[in-house]
């Protein structure tokens, strides 16, 4: 579906990204793992293009989309969660939320009850301003948002951080149904392995800019969490 070769990229001439080969296959979950300050949010920027690559082909369905802007990439089908969430606090939880689709034009008549289906809460809140939800419930609207412009690969940069527990298994649970039944290919920043090993069916771990481990989930072992995880 998604597919990163040889991505690489700098800023101020320090390389940041030094040849990352990803892919995140079509409807199935990918984690994205590595200590701190590696290059995770950078690739994902990089794909959604607000990092600009210095070489190196990114492809959707097999289209090259790495000279596209940012917008052209969403109208392709990527729709990017960063990890600050970007909920504007003083807008309501509705304006908030339908705020991406209307902005692209995309009707969002018909796909609410879904929404409301995977993120009860969302519709409960409709009305209150986005800042007084808690950072659970704004991941939520910021997942619900992103899936409201209907995209063919989810990206999300540490949806779990400083997420209380049972909002984390309601996220969970979520992006286990957008893939199992709406066949969503997701692509998942994450350091919260329990998660990682609940829901991913691939993995990839980066150190320094590059991919330094990756396969299924079972080869994501205790052995490989120790080598290349373990601060
Ligand atoms: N705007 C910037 N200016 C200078 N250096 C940057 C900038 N953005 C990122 N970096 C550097 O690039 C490297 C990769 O950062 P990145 O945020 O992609 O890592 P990460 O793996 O997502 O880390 P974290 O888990 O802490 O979010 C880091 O060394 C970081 O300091």
């Amino acid at each position: 579906m998604l597919t990163l070769s040889s991505i690489h990229a700098s800023i101020g001439g320090s390389r940041i990204l030094r040849g990352v080969d990803l892919t995140v296959p079509d409807g199935q979950l990918c984690c994205l793992m590595g200590r701190n300050g590696v290059g995770k949010t950078s690739t994902l920027r990089s794909i959604v293009g607000l990092f600009k690559t210095d070489s190196g082909k990114i492809t959707l369905e097999g289209k090259d989309i790495t000279r596209l802007a940012p917008e052209d990439r969403a109208r392709q089908g990527l729709a990017y969660v960063p990890q600050g969430r970007d909920i504007f606090p003083f807008l309501t939880v509705e304006e908030n939320l339908l705020l991406g689709a209307t902005a692209r034009g995309i009707k969002t008549s018909g796909k609410l009850d879904r929404i409301f289906t995977l993120f009860p809460i969302i519709k409960e809140f409709l009305p209150r301003k986005g800042g007084m939800l808690s950072g659970g419930q704004q991941q939520q609207l910021a997942i619900a948002r992103a899936l409201l412009t209907e995209p063919k690969v989810l990206i999300l940069d540490e949806p779990t951080e400083g997420i209380q527990p049972n909002v984390i298994d309601q996220i969970g649970d979520a992006l286990k149904i957008l893939r199992s039944e709406d066949k969503m290919s997701i692509l998942l920043v994450e350091q919260y392995l329990d998660f990682c090993r609940e829901l991913a069916d691939v993995f990839y771990i980066m150190d320094r800019g590059t991919v330094v481990a990756e396969g299924g989930v079972k080869d994501l072992t205790d052995a490989v969490v120790k080598e290349f995880l373990t601060v």
